[in-house]
């Protein structure tokens, strides 16, 4: 009776906010869409009409007989499409300021609220004007509770920042979904077990009041601050068990962000831009004892919230303060001090506090721990899941020390190159998890599971938010709908027609590769290179030709620029991942790489489209095909179906990313593999010259060498560019016999299947191209094994032309250069996005 009284009188969440989503004449009145309905709990509570004369006094009787408020809520409309919205709701009959150009009434809302903090009331419980003071002063001024209406700022932004992903946050089916998950973890039976948390909590809280207020003495103590550890102790004991320290860490952290948080939903929103300008005393604290239980409550009691929604830790906050007050009562009585100052505070902190330490927790805890539960049903091994970090120390343990060194020259480069998921394997056998911090990578081996989840490209979507992600909008990571519209208007870019005058540009390139090391090895001599660099310049080169032809000089410097952030990437990932708004100094160098990559871009494309305008054809680079595809559509299909100059623009960015590392690396390593096997070279060169002489390749040419596809394929195969390719489960997803719960990675291990003795034989690590000598089907046998490109129907777009580029290059380097590996060379292969030679390429060349 009394925590239900106090919860009445002093409801710890004074407003509820609701926000229309569409429109609802449903009741009373017609309310717009996109207005924001404030529920005044504190009111409602203190209503005269439902509590009666004495709804300000303190009386528990009044729940003698359990909770049964039952006055109906009324609602206070706060608008935030303004001038439209001001117009309808007057047209309602409601009232209010009129709106004011992007403060609306917010100032006055921030004096109100600073006159009415600057000086304690006298002990009332009258405390609506104080707690809500812009609230009252509307109801003053416009007299019927619901008929006004008042503009705050565009509200929640800071705050649905921060919590987008919690169950507080959630609507519709995915709430449902995780309010069902989340539900047995609050239910009776499981609250029993956190009784004694809640009791050493308030034990340790005992102590210290023992040790201040001395035996069979007396002393004023501020018991606010005792009581805020105690409730936080409690939620890092029931929350973290075993980690209940760093849970602790974890909600210092949480009141500092709520206290920031709070701070920046009281100031001006300037987007993206914010500053806390204002902050009460108890903005600072973590609060969840205002979170108390009401049981079953009705109409104007709601503390707690009300319907669906209804908060989902009641009972858990309702058996922690009883434990709480019987502890305290049974050793302490306890009166006001003279220095008491009754302030209630004006804002809910606790419900921002709370909701975001909900989805901290749930981020950070309990999906980690339902998805280990559910891996491990199925049959998954691997680590138990650690606080945050998860696996994150044991891989760069395991990375660093395989890549500590090189190794002999074979082609087990599994432990080197993969080395986290060959440990995993190792330990815990093929079915296994690793976790990249809270979040599980089951790694599927099953060459038929690995080619439905291919297939299923709707299904299982790529990861999104790691850095590479973030940088790289476009058709490698766009999903359905967005992924089709422009899958279908690049396609022409790669058609074979359109490859045939990319050759040229190909090369080109390597013309302009070669030149350097004839510049390096003597003429009829011999000398070391380090062709790596070289061949990365090389492709990058071809990129800038083929992607943006006439303008390759500015090209040439934005793939610099991109070089530059991929860098930046892999310095980003040598770290646990944080988000990519945090201002780390790599995420503001990489803010500033991608603003200038795109400035530039689009300096080259407009200048393209005002070329197209002014009727000059179009060029047969990959940007003039996409202009002109683009164009066609739009003109057939309307604006809709064409893409923006933004997604232009992230194509553009998109190709050297894909395109450039990619097939350096096939051709690197194909090098080093024909400097090792130099037989295999000779059978190549032999076939060259056989076929070209020492003049310039032409396209259908390219397309008829045997031996060179052959070796082509079996480096790909043996030293697959993509190590690993990811998926992810946004929905539960069901394959053979396991059942995958969303919130998964699924790796794809590439190499690990190429290397697969049950599917290539004893002999998967060997080289030997011959096994491609009737095409790449017959090497297979329909078994989806090779799969340097991927599969389905997000299968590389680039292949044919990556296969055009690096033939090209080997012809040309063939017919003018042998080469061997030099004693300098040491063989490291190392998975930075691709498979690159840790310590580069150093081959002895020597002029044909
Ligand atoms: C040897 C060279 C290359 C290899 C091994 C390679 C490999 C791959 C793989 C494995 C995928 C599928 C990724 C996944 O399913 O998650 C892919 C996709 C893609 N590749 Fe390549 N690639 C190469 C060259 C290129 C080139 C030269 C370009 C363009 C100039 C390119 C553009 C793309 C694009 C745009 C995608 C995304 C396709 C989509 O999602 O629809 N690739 N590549």
């Amino acid at each position: 009776m009394i925590l239900h009284e106090v919860l009445r009188l002093y409801p710890p969440i004074v407003m509820l906010a609701r926000h229309t989503d569409k429109a609802d004449a449903s009741g009373k009145v017609t309310i717009p869409a996109g207005v924001q309905l404030m529920l005044p709990v504190l009111l409602l509570h203190h209503d005269v009409e439902t509590w009666g004369p004495d709804a300000k006094e303190f009386n528990p009787e009044r729940f003698a007989q359990g909770v049964s408020g039952a006055t109906k809520g009324q609602l206070t409309y706060l608008p935030f499409r303004p001038k439209k919205l001001e117009k309808f709701l007057r047209q309602q009959g409601s009232h209010g300021n009129s709106y004011k150009l992007f403060h609306g009434d917010l100032t006055e809302m921030k004096a109100a609220t600073r006159e009415a903090m600057s000086i304690p009331i006298n002990f009332s419980n009258d405390i609506f004007p104080r707690a809500s003071p812009f609230y009252h002063k509307a109801l003053q001024k416009y007299e019927i509770m619901s008929k006004n209406y008042v503009f705050p700022k565009p509200h929640g932004r800071p705050v649905k920042r921060l919590i987008a992903r919690g169950l507080a946050s959630l609507e519709a089916d995915k709430w449902s979904k995780h309010r069902k998950l989340i539900n047995p973890a609050f239910h009776v039976d499981k609250l029993k077990h956190m009784v004694p948390s809640f009791y050493l909590s308030c034990g340790d809280m005992l102590s210290k009041w023992d040790e201040i207020v001395g035996n069979e003495g007396c002393c004023e103590v501020d018991v606010l601050p005792h009581l805020q550890t105690m409730t936080s102790d409690v939620i890092s004991r029931t929350a973290f068990g075993s980690s209940c320290e760093e849970g602790r860490k974890i909600s210092r952290l949480q009141s500092e962000q709520t206290k920031r948080t709070v701070g920046e939903d009281r100031s001006i929103h300037i987007p993206g831009y914010s500053r806390a300008q204002y902050g009460g005393d108890d903005a600072k604290e973590f609060k969840p004892e205002r979170f108390g239980d009401i049981g079953v409550a009705k109409g104007a009691y709601f503390p707690f919230g009300w319907g669906p929604r209804i908060c989902i830790g009641k009972n858990f906050a309702m058996l922690e303060a009883k434990m709480a007050i019987a502890m305290i009562v049974q050793r302490y009585s306890f009166q006001l001090s003279p220095a008491y100052s009754h302030a209630p505070p004006t804002i809910s902190i606790a419900f921002v506090a709370l909701i975001y330490l909900w989805k901290f927790l749930d981020w950070v805890w309990f999906t980690p721990k339902k998805l280990e539960k559910i891996l491990r049903q199925q049959g998954f091994k691997g680590n138990s899941y650690k606080l945050y970090y998860g696996d994150f120390k044991e891989i760069g343990r395991i990375t660093g020390e395989a890549l500590s060194k090189p190794m002999e020259f074979t082609n087990d480069i599994q432990p080197r190159a993969t080395s986290i998921y060959h440990q995993a394997t190792k330990k815990y056998g093929e079915n296994n998890f690793i976790w990249f911090g809270p979040r599980p990578a089951v790694s599927i081996t099953d060459p038929e599971i690995i080619r439905e989840i291919f297939s299923k490209n709707n299904v299982y979507l790529k990861p999104s938010g790691n850095p590479v992600a973030r940088m790289f909008k476009g058709l490698a990571t766009y999903e359905k709908e967005k992924w089709a519209k422009h899958r279908k208007l690049i396609n022409p870019a790669f058609h074979v027609e359109k490859l045939k005058h990319m050759v040229p540009a190909f090369h080109a390139s390597t013309v302009e590769m070669l030149n350097k090391w004839d510049a390096i090895v003597p003429d009829g001599g011999s000398c070391e290179v380090d062709v790596w660099p070289h061949l990365q310049t090389m492709t990058s080169d071809v990129i800038s030709r083929t992607a943006f032809g006439s303008s390759y000089e500015e090209g040439t410097e934005i793939f610099q620029l991109q070089r530059k952030q991929v860098e930046l990437i892999i310095e980003a990932g040598r770290h646990m991942p944080v988000p990519g708004w945090l201002p780390t100094k790599n995420n503001r160098k990489m803010k500033e790489v991608v603003a200038e990559v795109e400035s530039r871009v689009l300096r080259i494309i407009n200048k393209r489209m005002k070329a197209m305008e002014a009727g000059e054809p179009s060029s047969d680079d990959l940007l003039g095909i996409l202009l002109e595809s683009n164009a066609k559509e739009i003109k057939e299909h309307g604006n809709a179906s064409g893409m923006t100059m933004e997604d232009v623009m992230e194509e553009c960015k998109v190709f050297y990313f894909a395109g450039q590392e990619t097939s350096a690396s096939m051709l690197v390593w194909t090098m080093i593999l024909l400097s090792k096997h130099e037989d295999w070279q000779a059978r190549a060169r032999d076939e060259v010259l056989q076929v070209f002489g020492k003049r310039k390749p032409e396209y259908q040419e390219l397309n008829h060498l045997k031996v060179m596809n052959m070796i082509l394929n079996e480096c790909l195969r043996v030293y697959s560019p993509p190590t690993t390719l990811t998926r992810f489960t946004h929905n539960e997803a069901n394959f053979g016999k396991y059942r995958i719960p969303a919130g998964v990675q699924l790796v794809l291990p590439v190499l690990a299947v190429h290397h697969d003795k049950q599917l290539w034989g004893d002999d998967a690590t060997s080289f030997k191209p011959e096994r491609f000598a009737e095409g790449v089907s017959k090497a297979t046998q329909g078994q989806p094994k090779f799969i340097p490109f991927g599969s389905g129907p997000r299968v590389c777009i680039g292949q044919n032309f990556a296969m055009l580029e690096v033939k090209m290059a080997m012809v040309l380097i063939l017919q003018n250069y042998s080469f061997k590996l030099s004693p300098s060379y040491s063989h490291a292969p190392h998975a930075l996005i691709t498979l690159q030679p840790q310590f580069g390429a150093h081959l002895i060349l020597t002029k044909l």
